[in-house]
């Protein structure tokens, strides 16, 4: 009855997207994609050598495994292969076809509610300090034994942030009909109520 039920979850880096869509993907028993994986996937090969596209077309799933791909050296190549139409245009199917799977998705990103599910039926766009989103991916990066700084950490979101929203083809923004929730001051318990308050307001009446 589900078939098609699509959140889609939109936000800077570091802005709690993913804790909030796992979160509700598991109150709600929807499958959960994080979109990021795909152009951090893409971002690792480029380092290992290959061309952007050349990557993106030969992106299996064993490599959305791979250990690297939250390291800040991959978040720097994959907000710069997410620059390249090519790249986008080639991994789009991918993503419908995941939001469109039985019992229903939730797809976190930074393009979900604009181009890759346009019509789902829940939007949100989480946001949160720059500080206050470097500070929690610090953390979350020291806590994995993970050699850095606090300033590093916000460089690469700042850097990400201005190149995710200044390019051309699919540039971060809210979609018109986004929720907009800033988590600056939102524990992640409040922020996964208000995710699940608004997921069960659109969902079909069951019985
Ligand atoms: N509302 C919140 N309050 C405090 N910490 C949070 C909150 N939301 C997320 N975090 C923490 O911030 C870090 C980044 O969150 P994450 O969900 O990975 O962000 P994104 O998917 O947007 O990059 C994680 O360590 C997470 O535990
Ligand atoms: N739907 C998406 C998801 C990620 N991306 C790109 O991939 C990079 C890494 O995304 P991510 O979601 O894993 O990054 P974090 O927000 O977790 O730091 C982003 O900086 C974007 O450049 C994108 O362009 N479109």
């Amino acid at each position: 009855m589900l078939n098609g039920f699509t959140v889609a979850i939109d936000g800077p880096a570091a802005s709690g997207k993913g804790t909030i869509s796992k979160a509700v993907a598991r109150h709600f028993g929807f499958a959960h994609l994080d979109t990021g994986l795909l152009y951090r996937a893409v971002g690792a090969r480029v380092l290992d050598g290959e061309l952007p596209e050349d990557a993106a077309r030969a992106l299996v799933p064993a490599d959305l495994e791979d250990d690297r791909l939250r390291s800040p050296e991959v978040a720097q190549e994959a907000s710069r292969v997410a620059a390249v139409p090519e790249v986008r245009a080639l991994l789009v199917d991918f993503q419908r076809s995941f939001a469109a799977r039985a019992g229903g998705a939730v797809l976190d990103g930074r393009d979900i509610g604009t181009v890759i599910c346009p019509d789902a039926q829940v939007k949100m766009f989480v946001t949160a300090r720059a500080d206050v989103r470097a500070r929690r991916r610090f953390e979350e990066l020291r806590g994995k034994g993970v050699d850095t700084t606090f300033e590093a950490v916000l460089a690469d979101v700042e850097a990400r942030d201005a190149r995710d929203m200044g390019r051309a083809d699919a540039p971060l923004r809210p979609a018109p009909d986004a929720v907009q929730v800033d988590t600056s001051n939102l524990a992640i318990d409040a922020a996964v109520e208000a995710a699940v308050a608004l997921i069960a307001e659109k969902l079909p009446a069951r019985g």
